[in-house]
């Protein structure tokens, strides 16, 4: 009826009635379009007349094909309502079709029993222990990449070496072992693998490993070489009878290729079954067939499957092929994710048969860790996702949008709130209202249509004259969006009250794991996320490097992963994407699809503000800091955006000294400013020479309040007659950089190629020396207990007391801290100075450091720095403006170079016990990267005796 409805109109069906009730003939007539009429709804497809039936929801379900070209056909119809009617043109847009398939396999035994129990006294910041047998290996890097898109937080440590320490005060680390080679965690030494299990069994911490076919993948070095031969070896040594160590389970490869070729009817009945029943299964929809070649797999070919009688394990994803289909015998199953409830020997695990480049791995991977920590890492179902469609009346003429576009806008909202659950979903609209009208007859006409319509869409400001307030704004990036254009936040703040926006990191985008929102002045900026359609993107068959892209990033792909993981999803489209080959839809409805088939997510949406409350409210709560400041000057697109004040990149500083505290690094900055080429920051009021911007809460001040530490003229410091071809070198000293966490990436982001310098003296005399210092500031703490008290207090003591113990011993740490500077800066960027040798001969300290620099005039330091025996230290003497050195040295301030008694015995020895694993990791670093250890570094290796 309703078709007949569409097809004629209200007059023409009255005029039919009326004709009917007047002649026999027309009876006549009548009846025989109505039998033509039952006939060729007979023909139809059988998915359109047996929509409720089993068989056709799955296939309306799954397929895009066939759902959609319903949903199409309705579509058309309110499209053509609108646009189409008029031109008369079929739907122009293409549809992604995908198979949907439920498995029909009968169901295998799961473990149905409960997972172990144990002291699960975790730490509340659990993290996931990342066991790798190769740290550079495939494996390994999928693993990295999905928990940065899960935001887990994970330790990385080779199975090989010995384990980072699991518990803390009486509290397990890590909530999840994680690893990339079953084979490596079975062949580890004993003591390892018995303190790793018995860690698991006393705190319940389940373990998720891959068990590769091949044994982890990787070419090239003899290092790289090796470590194949070793893990080839302990395959070997695996599968000597096909039991995978002392687990009840049996493991043989399986080649994908075979088992297509041995069925009867090709690839299509081959898929990987899963299970109905598992308790693994969460994200991953159960009972769904996954077709093979499964979308993102990178195609290694061969699978490991497992078989085990276990009653403990089950069968969470298995291959079974047709040709002997409902094999109820179950000889044809092959399992290719294996759980183990913990019957056996008390531990929880799931075991992946494959690496994790195949999206069904992603979602079961996510699965098992929620799993095997019993919800602790489980994500919400909810995903929301928020369209933005980017300068809708900007394009050439030709490509925007026509009548029949906009009403197709109205008429897909609809649609995807009705179907896909995305109640009140509303695509913003970025207005850019200069180019209104600017199009052909018929895009004008497009244009006036979306002014018509503009109640239904919510509206964004954007480009030229943001005259068109809306609480929520995309920062223009044309005019310097990134790293933060300050001003444009201070406007959107004073004259709008904006305080939601998103942004890319333009014109460098980070990985879509890697991005992050942030907070700046009173706006909070989600991350944006790219779906692989842009400007240019207008057709389909025109796709860049084939279409057969789009595709793959949708069905199981980048996009498929940033929504499957991903609790709050921005995505930035354009208005060329709603015209034309309307790809927008191509894409959401073919990732609509492929979610609501294989998983069992749940589409939302939510209006900007509730988006950044749910955002930084919620899930990313460390999110509510300060943007990361790039450099404006790495890059020419960046600097043509900048802003700001023009000599801003030959003014940032190009070396640091990040300290530690108390290894002498005041010293170290006065002796280098009297070098003519180096000129130090603008002392501050409160912390002196130390800008401190690195860290909170200064560095959410900004770019400009660091330039400001920079920006004096050249008469302020000594105006010497440098070498004409040198330019001046601005550098800052900070001692608390050192060892704080976030610094080191703060740092890099901003000065990508600054020379770093830090101070090594003996951590455990600069533990006392940052004692004294509290003592002689009357820190209560100091006051009132000693510093063996201090140093051996444990968890229960008085929070200050604990905070001044921290501060004591954990800047000390100095292997682990420099490692996250390495991480950042490649060692010959990273300059080690001898805390006691810059303390007894600071003169060829200085001068190492300068050849080092490259520096040039080289300055005699000899004459410059002199020993002061009352003070004990080495002083000081200015240089003056007219090239003379003043006569009388000058020594550094009383806080420096204090007199306290020497450290006693007790506390020495403790302190000894308590760095050696530290000061042993230290010494094999320095080696690793070729630095000399420092002396005394060299003597506590030697025993305490000097070495020469
Ligand atoms: N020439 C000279 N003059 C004075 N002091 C010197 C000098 N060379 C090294 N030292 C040692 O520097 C220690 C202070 O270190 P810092 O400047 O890094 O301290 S701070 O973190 O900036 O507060 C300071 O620590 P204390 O002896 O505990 O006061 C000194 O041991």
């Amino acid at each position: 009826l309703n078709a007949f409805q569409r097809l004629f109109s209200a007059r023409q069906l009255c005029a039919c009635r009326r004709c009917l009730t007047r002649s026999p003939r027309t009876w006549l007539a009548a009846c025989v379009l109505l039998v033509l009429c039952v006939h060729y709804l007979l023909l139809l497809p059988r998915p359109l007349l047996t929509a409720n039936s089993d068989a056709a929801r799955q296939r309306l379900a799954g397929s895009a094909g066939p759902a959609d070209s319903r949903d199409g056909s309705s579509q058309r119809g309110s499209e053509g309502g609108g646009g189409n009617s008029d031109s008369g043109t079929p739907p122009r847009h293409p549809r992604l079709q995908f198979a949907c398939r439920r498995s029909d396999a009968p169901e295998w035994p799961v473990d149905l029993g409960p997972l172990p129990a144990g002291q699960l006294k975790l730490r509340s910041d659990a993290k996931i222990l990342l066991l790798v047998d190769n740290e550079n290996g495939p494996v390994t890097r999928q693993l990295i990449n999905l928990l940065e898109h899960m935001r887990l937080s994970y330790k990385t440590a080779p199975t090989w070496k010995p384990l980072p320490h699991l518990t803390s005060s009486d509290r397990g680390r890590f909530g999840a072992i994680l690893m990339d080679s079953l084979s490596a965690y079975l062949n580890m030494d004993r003591w390892n693998r018995g303190l790793l299990d018995r860690y698991c069994r006393d705190y319940a911490v389940g373990q998720v490993a891959a068990m590769l076919a091949s044994g982890g993948g990787g070419s090239g070095g003899v290092r790289r070489r090796r470590q194949q031969q070793r893990r080839r070896r302990q395959q070997q040594k695996l599968y000597r009878n096909g039991r995978l160590g002392d687990l009840p389970v049996w493991a043989s490869p399986v080649s994908i290729g075979d088992l297509i070729n041995s069925s009867s009817s090709g690839s299509a009945n081959i898929g990987i079954h899963v299970s109905r029943l598992s308790p693994v299964t969460r994200l991953t929809k159960s009972g769904i067939l996954a077709e093979l070649p499964l979308p993102g797999d990178t195609g290694a070919g061969h699978w490991m499957t497992f078989n085990t009688s276990h009653e403990g394990y089950g069968y969470v994803a298995w291959f079974k092929s047709s040709n002997k289909a409902n094999g109820d015998s179950g000889g044809d199953r092959l399992a290719t994710v294996l759980s183990d409830s913990g019957r056996y020997d008390g531990i929880a695990r799931v075991i992946f048969g494959y690496d994790f480049s195949p999206w069904l791995h992603a979602a079961l991977l996510a699965d098992a860790l929620a799993w095997t920590s019993r919800g602790r890492f489980a994500q919400s179902l909810d995903r929301f996702v928020q369209v933005d469609i980017d300068d809708v009346f900007v394009g050439p003429s030709g490509l925007r949008m026509l009548p029949n576009d906009v009403d197709a806008l109205v008429a897909t909202q609809r649609r995807w709130r009705s179907r896909f659950g995305l109640s009140g979903f509303t695509f913003q609209l970025g207005f850019s209202g200069r180019y209104f009208g600017r199009g052909n007859p018929a895009e004008n006409a497009g244009d006036a249509r979306l002014l018509t319509l503009r109640r239904h869409f919510l509206w964004f400001p954007h480009m030229y004259k943001h005259n068109k307030p809306h609480t929520y704004a995309i920062s223009p990036h044309h005019s310097g969006v990134y790293p933060v254009h300050e001003p444009l936040y201070a406007a959107w703040r004073s004259v709008w009250s904006i305080n939601v926006t998103s942004t890319e990191e333009y014109p460098h985008l980070r990985p879509a794991r890697r991005r992050r929102g942030f907070v700046y002045n009173g706006v909070r900026v989600l991350p944006r996320e790219t779906c692989g359609i842009y400007t240019h993107t207008v057709r389909l068959a025109d796709y860049p490097r084939g279409q057969q892209r789009l595709r793959q990033l949708v069905l199981g792909g980048e996009l498929f992963h940033t929504v499957l993981l991903h609790p709050i999803c921005v995505f930035m489209t354009h208005m060329p994407n709603y015209a034309n080959d309307r790809l927008a839809y191509y894409v959401f409805d073919g990732l609509f699809n492929f979610l609501t088939c294989h998983t069992n997510i749940r589409l939302r949406w939510a209006d900007p503000q509730r988006l950044a409350t749910l955002y930084f409210n919620s899930a990313h709560r460390e999110e509510r800091q300060a943007p990361l400041w790039l450099s404006p000057c790495a890059d020419p697109r960046h600097r043509e955006i900048w802003a700001g004040p023009k000599d801003l990149c030959a003014r940032l500083p190009s070396l640091l000294i990040v300290g530690p505290q108390k290894t002498g690094s005041t010293a170290l900055h006065t002796f280098l400013s009297l070098h003519p080429q180096l000129l130090p920051s603008i002392k501050h009021p409160r912390t002196f020479e130390e800008v401190q911007f690195f860290t909170d809460p200064n560095y959410a001040k900004g770019l400009l309040h660091y330039y400001s530490y920079f920006n004096y003229t050249r008469e302020f410091t000594v105006n010497f007659t440098v070498d004409p071809g040198a330019r001046p070198i601005y550098f800052e000293k900070s001692a608390n950089y050192f060892d704080q966490a976030r610094v080191p990436g703060r740092v890099k982001a901003l000065l990508p190629s600054a020379r770093i310098v830090a101070i090594l003296m003996d951590p455990a005399q600069r533990a006392y020396s940052w004692y004294q210092h509290q003592l002689a500031h009357g820190d209560p703490a100091a006051t009132n207990y000693s510093f063996y008290q201090v140093i051996t207090s444990d968890d229960a003591a008085p929070r200050e007391v604990r905070q001044l113990r921290h501060r004591c011993l954990r800047p000390g740490r100095y292997a682990n801290i420099l490692k996250r500077w390495f991480r950042q800066y490649r060692p010959r960027s990273v300059y080690l100075v001898d805390g006691d040798q810059l303390r007894n001969s600071p003169a060829q300290t200085v001068h190492r450091l300068q050849r080092w620099l490259g520096l040039k005039p080289q300055v005699d330091y000899t004459q410059l720095l002199l020993y002061n025996k009352r003070k004990g230290f080495y002083c000081y003497r200015p240089v003056l403006s007219d090239l003379t050195v003043e006569r009388r040295p000058r020594c550094l301030g009383k806080g420096k170079g204090r007199r306290y008694p020497a450290i006693d015995e007790a506390s020495l020895a403790y302190l000894r016990t308590y760095y050696r694993h530290d000061n042993a990791q230290l010494y094999k670093l320095l080696r690793r990267h070729s630095y000399k250890p420092p002396g005394w570094l060299l003597a506590l290796q030697n025993g305490g005796k000097p070495v020469a």
